[in-house]
């Protein structure tokens, strides 16, 4: 009672306090009218909070019977009231869970994921459909919130909505960042990279060590592509492997932030939960990480006094674009940002699981394995090094990196996009706003486009013209059409200079006591191999042959 009076004292005007005495009287009045008025804001709250499943159900029935009525959608696995199809979902393994569904439901299958209409293609002949025939339909991305806060709400090239911005940005990275001429400009940066790895791999084996591939190659992508975005090398390789620098870490947790599951994306009144479990903190908090480590990057470039500056990165390309008064729009540092976040996450990971994945293979695949050294050692001879001056003769590499991405594409499920307006789908009519997946796993697999889909054979691309440059739809772990992957040579280089160094320097073997090599993979994006590829090696020494 005291301590009500004390805290009405503070609240009344100095006038008022004439009347504290009959106030102070009153208080056990105002107190019970207080705890009235809380009891019945708790009422009204339960009876909303038991009211909104209730709310939700007719809204989730109202769209889908809407869809229903106005769409002939495309059959899909039934799913429950407001979550869709969300719970059935293997998200351990999404691509192949989706690649198994579709063989019940057809190569375009609808997939309702909370209040979002999703369609999941699954055959060449449909994604050629999606990325080439309608591709000015499906050229758009869903703003999903991990990506748009990343982005610097969308300010970059991959997750930009197609607009005129997008179209601009787009043709800045294609002529300054990702050109062959360009991409040229860095091969050196590439072959130290490799040939520092391939040491390291030899002082590892000089004391009886077993190499992790998975780890090494990702350190090597990461230090190509740091070295040619802003002209760092975030690892050394010394006696425990490497160095982790603060900035690898930040993208690490950004890559976890990006994939996370956010409520408001698929439940739009439920935003809310995301603050509550702590999604949104603690994406805020790595925006706010990242884009210092951006901001010292680019105050280093910007200081015209910068030390052991080697050759121009990508950092300065941008920063003179954004000084030349004729280029196409007025890049901002935001964009720059964003541009540099979409190529130290598409460049890194994508390449490095590529090798891995064909190094595990070409191990489950011996005679391939032998196949295919015995092409890169008898065209380099004793040189003691494949430079990428020399890809251009190693066919059958070639042909196994091409065999790895049918079966393993490093991005199973490409990078979602979304129908820009209602349209026709072989009969089905898909409303806009349609998040889409073309599933490349399960087009990789489709019996109508390879033979015996599921095994390994590089032989099958031998003297044959399908590539994944995205015009042969059967192959498309790039993607295709106007959004198709603007970094694919930088990726097929780095892959065919670092796998053709493995396979020439080294004969592999598994280590002790392991029997097989699995191929289970991680959730995301980029499709990892879940358990570290580990393998013990003996240097190939070139001048005996042996
Ligand atoms: C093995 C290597 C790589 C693979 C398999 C790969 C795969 C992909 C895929 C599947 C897409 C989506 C395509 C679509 O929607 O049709 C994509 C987009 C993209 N990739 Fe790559 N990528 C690789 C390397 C790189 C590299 C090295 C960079 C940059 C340094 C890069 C930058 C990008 C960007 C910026 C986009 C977005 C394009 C847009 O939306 O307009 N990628 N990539």
């Amino acid at each position: 009672m005291k301590e009500a009076v004390r805290t009405v004292d503070l609240l009344l005007p100095s006038k008022a306090k004439r009347h504290k005495t009959q106030l102070a009287s009153d208080s056990s009045c105002l107190l019970g009218a207080h705890l009235q008025s809380t009891a019945i804001t708790m009422v009204s709250f339960f009876i909303t909070l038991s009211a909104l499943p209730v709310f939700f159900f007719l809204l989730y029935k109202f769209r889908s019977f809407l869809s229903k009525t106005l769409h002939r959608l495309p059959p899909g696995p039934p799913g429950l009231p407001i979550i869709g199809n969300l719970h059935q979902l293997d998200t351990s393994d999404l691509a192949d869970h989706l690649w198994r569904l579709s063989k019940l439901y057809g190569p375009l299958m609808s997939l309702r994921l909370g209040f979002i209409q999703t369609l999941v293609v699954s055959s060449a002949d449909m994604a050629k459909e999606v990325l080439k025939t309608k591709d000015l339909v499906f050229c758009t991305r869903p703003i999903l919130t991990g990506q748009k806060k990343m982005s610097y709400s969308n300010k970059d090239v991959a997750w930009s909505p197609y607009s005129e911005y997008w179209r601009e940005m787009r043709k800045i990275c294609i002529i300054h960042l990702f050109s062959t001429k360009q991409v040229n400009s860095f091969r050196s940066v590439r072959e130290e990279e490799v040939f520092a790895m391939i040491d390291a791999i030899k002082t590892r084996i000089s004391i009886k060590k077993e190499v992790n591939l998975s780890e090494t190659m990702m350190i090597l992508t990461s230090n190509i592509i740091s070295r040619v975005a802003f002209g760092k090398r975030p690892y050394v390789y010394d006696d425990e492997q490497h160095q982790v620098r603060r900035f690898q870490e930040l993208l690490l947790e950004c890559q976890a932030l990006l994939v996370n599951f956010y409520y408001r994306d698929y439940f739009p009144l439920m935003g809310w939960l995301d603050n509550l479990n702590g999604s949104i903190p603690r994406l805020e908090k790595n925006f706010k990480e990242m884009d210092e480590c951006y901001q010292e990057i680019i105050d280093e470039h910007l200081n015209r006094n910068r030390p052991n500056k080697m050759q121009e990165d990508m950092v300065d390309i941008l920063l003179r674009v954004k000084e030349d008064s004729d280029s196409y729009i007025d890049l901002t540092f935001d964009n720059i940002k964003g541009v540099l976040m979409n190529i130290m996450l598409g460049g890194t990971e994508t390449s490095a699981s590529g090798v891995v994945w064909a190094m595990t293979l070409l191990m489950k695949n011996p005679e391939c394995l032998k196949k295919v050294q015995q092409e890169v050692r008898n065209a380099i001879g004793n040189k003691g090094k494949v430079e990428e001056c020399d890809l251009y003769k190693l066919n059958y590499l070639k042909a196994v990196i091409k065999e790895t991405l049918r079966l393993y594409p490093v991005a199973p499920l490409l990078v979602a996009r979304e129908s820009r307006e209602e349209c026709v789908l072989d009969g089905y009519e898909i409303p806009k706003k349609t998040l889409v997946y073309v599933n490349a796993w399960a087009v990789g697999r489709d019996p109508k486009c390879w033979e015996r889909p599921e095994e390994f054979e590089p032989e099958r691309f031998m003297g044959s013209s399908v590539d994944y440059k995205g015009m042969d739809f059967e192959l498309i772990p790039f993607g295709s059409g106007r959004r198709g992957c603007p970094g694919m040579t930088m990726g097929a280089v780095t892959m065919e200079l670092a796998l053709s160094n493995l396979v020439y320097s080294f004969d592999w073997g598994l280590p002790e006591g392991t029997k097989e090599i699995n191929t289970l993979t991680t959730p995301g994006t980029v499709s990892h191999k879940k358990d570290e590829l580990r393998l013990v090696g003996k240097v190939y020494n070139h001048v005996q042959g042996c």
